[in-house]
């Protein structure tokens, strides 16, 4: 009976809520867990937010893309598929290929509405407008910096142009975001006023970027949260990457009422990226289980993933969110035994929700004697506790000495069970 099995001890993901304990069980309202979002500040939107991919527009910044048509068009519709609600494309003045490129993902009438990412000039806006797009996302400069060593405008330059540019756009009848770049480097009061006169000229949304990624969650809050009360219109943030925050300030801006999060697969972007549309959703989903799942198809990020990472020639790191290869791993005994017996003791996300599987590892010096047992299950042996027990002493044994493959120690069990064969072990 000891037949062919999985190579590692896949073990079923349960169904229910990610860490089991925010809904009914067994008829008895269960305590919420510190971790989870209360949903009492009306401000927040970790329940409400929607998604600006970028995989086509920041993406093509990340050093090793390039796109053709065919590729774009394949992330385009698989994106839309998954439930993004925005796709941003690179600017259409960029290049010929680019411009034709824009126009041809407008004409696939996907479900996701077609965003172009332009500078903020009328030359730009009438490029953009012209490609068909449902929307345009015009950026500039704001910090001192940036404005002294990239454009050399003043900010009431800035501000006549943006207002020209936001009410010539949304005369077209075309979607419109102004977004300053290296907003946590800029003046407050003129970032302010800038996002007011924007507003009242009739933006969609106004954009905050993180442009050298040097926010921290705490600023972010703040800024977001003083934005909220200054326009009325929504709110779209951009996090870079460069000190590992992006995903904590996207969330740390929903919470203070940003709307809408700009993300790429795998972060891919300028330098490290931005906010991962995988990280993202996994932060997300802890605390808004029921608007993450039922906004976006969940198991097929891992088949996204795979295909932007072979488009732009990168392996999917191990300690990826959800998709890495270690994300569902579990080693030590005491997590084993606890995984084996309810996942949720070491798990807050389900890895059924995403279509992947968890596994439990049996091959090492930390092994406890449950995971033997239930890899010896898999192979269809029957062990007794003690047996098992025994077992685990052999292998740790071993594994103190040298690493063991998987085939290694399923050899071990199998032997072992040879020798101590019950009357009743099923035929080998
Ligand atoms: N990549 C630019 C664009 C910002 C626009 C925000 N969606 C930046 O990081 O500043
Ligand atoms: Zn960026």
């Amino acid at each position: 009976m000891c037949s062919d099995h999985a190579p590692a001890a896949e073990i079923p993901a349960v169904n229910g809520t990610p860490n089991g304990t925010n809904g009914v069980t067994n008829g008895r309202r269960q305590p919420k867990l510190p971790y989870q979002q209360h949903h009492s500040d009306e401000r927040s939107n970790t329940g409400r937010f929607q998604i600006i991919e970028s995989t086509l527009r920041e993406g093509e910044q990340f050093a090793n893309a390039f796109y053709d048509t065919e590729t774009k068009i394949k992330i385009a519709t698989a994106l839309s598929d998954f439930g993004v609600e925005y796709i941003e494309l690179t600017s259409p003045v960029a290049s010929p290929q680019s411009r034709a490129d824009c126009e041809a993902i407008c004409k696939l009438g996907l479900k996701a509405k077609i965003l172009t990412h332009v500078r903020c000039t009328m030359e730009d806006a009438k490029v953009a407008v012209a490609t068909g797009v449902d929307g345009v996302d015009v950026v500039i400069g704001t910090s001192q910096i940036l404005r002294d060593h990239s454009h050399h405008k003043s900010m009431a330059e800035i501000t006549e142009t943006a207002i020209e540019v936001v009410k010539w756009i949304k005369s077209q009848g075309v979607e419109v975001r102004f977004s300053s770049e290296d907003s946590f480097r800029s003046n407050i009061v003129d970032l302010l006023s800038l996002y007011q006169a924007v507003d009242k000229a009739g933006c969609d949304r106004v954009g905050v970027a993180d442009t050298v990624g040097v926010a921290t969650p705490r600023q972010v809050y703040k800024l977001v949260r003083t934005l909220r009360d200054v326009v009325s219109c929504d709110i779209e943030t951009h996090f870079h990457n460069d000190t590992m925050c992006a995903v904590a300030n996207a969330h740390a801006a929903l919470e203070a009422g940003a709307t809408h999060v700009d993300t790429s697969v795998l972060g891919i972007g300028e330098r490290n990226g931005i906010t991962p549309l995988g990280g993202l959703l996994a932060r997300m989903i802890v605390e808004s289980p029921d608007y993450v799942k039922s906004r976006y198809k969940l198991a097929k990020l891992k088949e996204i993933e795979d295909l932007v990472a072979d488009v732009v020639q990168v392996n999917v790191p191990f300690n990826n969110p959800i998709t890495g290869y270690s994300a569902f791993s579990h080693k030590a005994g005491i997590h084993s035994k606890a995984i084996l017996a309810k996942p949720e003791t070491y798990e807050i996300l389900n890895p059924s929700d995403w279509g992947v599987k968890r596994w439990i590892h049996f091959s090492s010096r930390l092994t406890g004697w449950n995971a033997i047992k239930s890899r010896a299950g898999q192979l269809g042996l029957i062990i007794t506790d003690e047996q098992a027990k025994q077992l685990t002493q052999k292998i740790k044994a071993m594994a103190d000495v040298r690493p063991l493959a998987i085939d290694d120690t399923d050899s071990i069990i199998r032997s072992f069970c040879l020798e101590h064969q019950p009357e009743d072990q099923p035929d080998q």
